[in-house]
């Protein structure tokens, strides 16, 4: 790819802990711009995640967002706020890693349960049964977000303070790879 490496910022994590809303003020943070794959993949498929799910199913979906996580990632200098299943497909996590500094972000149950309960918006968490559905889907997906550079628990802190610590930890990692390379 190209010969600027690890030159983008990427955020991972379980639904509602936060990935859009710290991204964008990360994003401000550093002058980047900040892309959410998801506002990518709704764009390309002309209509919402539920309609996309609903129309086409899960998998077509899957299909958009590697397309999306590839091209979004080809560029540098950008935050990538990821939707929470973008780690699921092998591909997504090498190119992440070979093409970003990658934060992941947690949140207890309660706090999941909390942040996504009157949005109507990720259809995987619809219908009865929220607090069983956050659990199991977090203990399926818990070892998906382990390669990660970092991980913040999010429940206690505000986005501010979230975006200033993956400022400071990506600062410190560049300027350790700046020594490095003399
Ligand atoms: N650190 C935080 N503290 C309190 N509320 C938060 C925090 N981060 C996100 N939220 C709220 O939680 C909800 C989900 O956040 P969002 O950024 O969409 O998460 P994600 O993109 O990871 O699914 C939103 O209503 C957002 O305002
Ligand atoms: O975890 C998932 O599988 C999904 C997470 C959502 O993004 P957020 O993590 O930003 O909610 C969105 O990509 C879609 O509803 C599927
Ligand atoms: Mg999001």
């Amino acid at each position: 790819m190209s010969t600027q490496p690890r030159s983008n910022i990427v955020l991972i994590g379980f639904m509602g802990t936060g990935k859009t809303t710290v991204g964008l003020k990360l994003a401000d943070r550093l002058g980047w711009p900040m892309i959410d794959t998801d506002e990518e993949i709704v764009k390309k498929a002309g209509m919402s995640i539920p309609e996309l799910f609903a129309t086409h199913g899960e998998a077509h979906f899957r299909t958009l967002e590697r397309e999306v996580v590839r091209e979004t990632l080809a560029g540098s200098h950008r935050v990538i706020s990821t939707g929470g299943g973008a780690v699921l497909a092998e591909e997504n996590r090498a190119c992440m890693s070979e093409r970003g500094f990658v934060a992941a972000l947690s949140a207890s149950l309660e706090t999941i349960v909390e942040r996504v309960k009157n949005d109507s918006n990720r259809p995987l968490l619809q219908g009865s049964g929220l607090e069983e559905k956050v659990r199991t889907m977090l203990q399926e997906r818990q070892d998906a977000y382990r390669f990660a550079d970092l991980t913040i628990d999010t429940s206690p802190l505000a986005a501010d303070d979230i975006a200033e610590h993956i400022f400071n930890a990506w600062t410190k990692e560049r300027l350790k790879r700046e020594e490095l390379s003399g």
